[in-house]
């Protein structure tokens, strides 16, 4: 087949990315946070810390006082400030995590002195400098700092910090409801007895499930669509509040392909069908009502590559991602990659020793090469022959 009608990858990233919208905002407690992205710019309302601390258990000390010995005024606990002022020859025994008392700039710690009643001797090496061991009131953060921008993923470690800037929650997009199915009369359910060698368990909707398991997204799956169009009709007409319907299987040209039509019947307009990216040609994308249905192509692999070119970009960008499209890695040929027709090739690929080797079955059903595979390389339409050495552009997929 020719790549006449074949729409460039990435003009199909672009036209589907500009139908997605993203999700009203809502505040959502740092808890149930994780794995959105900020709608909003994030700063602190407080400093951290937010006044003088000691980063040593110890003395908190005059460093004009050195070497000492000192008379022990009080204690400065976490939680538990000494509250008076720090006379001359006199020393506050300090935790970590405790404020510095007012008079004091030096932290001696513990393991440099002694201590008999109420007095205090150095028998270390004392200090190194004024000021030493003391972590002063801003060092991480002020309070206004700006932390982090609007559509930076929140992961476990912007939590901690949103946290430590004094906020309990945080705005994000909602989360997207997507409806996945399979279709397929040769379809039967994940360990359920196959009828026959013309049988085959459906693996896209499960592994759709899986990939989209990263995102906030919560997926309603129904049972597998038979190959009739009134039953197309259906599934999709029962995944009307959906923000996103993805379906697998039945987007080609054959007498049993009726994503389209079954679309078509309930008015849904389509965007674009078939991109010239191999494996995953017969991609649909179409508008139903207020969702955005994307027909996957049945073959597994296909369905896997299209979903992580097309299908977790569209919710990340309904998810006011700032970066939507996966991000590839420059890895060197670690051997030829053939020369490549008119659609852009995702090829399975291990990483040995840092360089990217092609694997051998590339058949666009082969899930165990799939799984073997640490990237996925891409290379471009018409592109010539690698040779050993040259640069690759990959998707890591881990
Ligand atoms: N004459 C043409 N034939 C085909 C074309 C074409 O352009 N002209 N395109 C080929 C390409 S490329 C692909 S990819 C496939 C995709 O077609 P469909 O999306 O219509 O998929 P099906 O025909 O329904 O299934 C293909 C293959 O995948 C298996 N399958 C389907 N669903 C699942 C599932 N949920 N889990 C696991 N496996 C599934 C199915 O049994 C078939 O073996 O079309 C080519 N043909
Ligand atoms: O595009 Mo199909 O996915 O080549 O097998």
């Amino acid at each position: 087949m020719s790549g006449a009608g074949l729409l460039p990858l990435s003009e199909a990233q672009q036209r589907l990315l500009a139908l997605a919208r993203p999700t009203p905002v809502v505040e959502l407690p740092l808890g149930r946070c994780l794995g959105h992205y900020l709608a909003r710019p994030l700063t602190a309302v407080r400093g951290q810390p937010a006044a003088d601390l000691s980063a040593m258990d110890g003395y908190a000390i005059r460093w004009v006082d050195l070497p000492g010995p000192w008379s022990l005024a009080g204690e400065s606990a976490a939680g538990r400030p000494f509250e008076g002022m720090l006379q001359p020859g006199q020393a506050a025994r300090i935790s970590t995590g405790a404020i510095l008392p007012a008079g004091a700039d030096t932290i001696l710690v513990q393991e440099d002195a002694e201590r008999d009643e109420q007095t205090l001797r150095l028998t270390g090496e004392g200090p190194p400098g004024r000021g030493a061991h003391i972590r002063c009131a801003g060092h991480d953060f002020m309070p206004g700092t700006a932390l982090a921008s609007a559509g930076e993923m929140i992961d476990a470690r912007l939590i901690a910090l949103s946290a430590m800037a004094g906020h309990g929650t945080l705005p994000v997009h909602r989360r997207i409801r997507v409806a996945i199915f399979d279709t397929g009369d040769e379809l039967v359910e994940p360990g359920m007895a196959l009828p026959s060698p013309a049988h085959l368990p459906a693996s896209n909707g499960i592994m759709l499930g899986a990939m989209l398991a990263q995102l906030p997204v919560d997926t309603a799956s129904s049972a597998i669509v038979p190959d009739r169009l009134e039953a197309v009709i259906e599934a999709l007409s029962a995944h009307a509040d959906a923000d996103v319907v993805i379906t697998t299987g039945g987007a080609s040209v054959g007498d049993h392909d009726l994503i389209q039509p079954a679309l078509k019947r309930l008015g849904g307009s389509v965007d674009f069908w078939r991109i010239a990216m191999r494996p995953g040609r017969p991609v649909m994308v179409a508008r139903l009502g207020k969702s955005i249905a994307v027909g996957l192509p049945g073959n597994p692999v296909s369905a896997f590559v299209t979903a992580q070119m097309l299908v977790l970009p569209l919710l990340r960008t309904m998810l006011g991602a700032a970066v939507a499209l996966p991000q590839p890695t420059l890895l060197p040929a670690g051997a030829p990659f053939p020369a490549v027709g008119h659609r852009q090739d995702f090829v399975r690929a291990r990483i040995i020793g840092g360089a990217i080797h092609p694997l051998d079955n590339q058949d666009s059903g082969a899930l165990h090469t799939l799984r073997r595979a640490d990237a996925l390389a891409i290379r471009p339409p018409h592109a010539a022959a690698a040779t050993t050495g040259d640069p690759i552009a990959c998707l890591l997929l881990s």
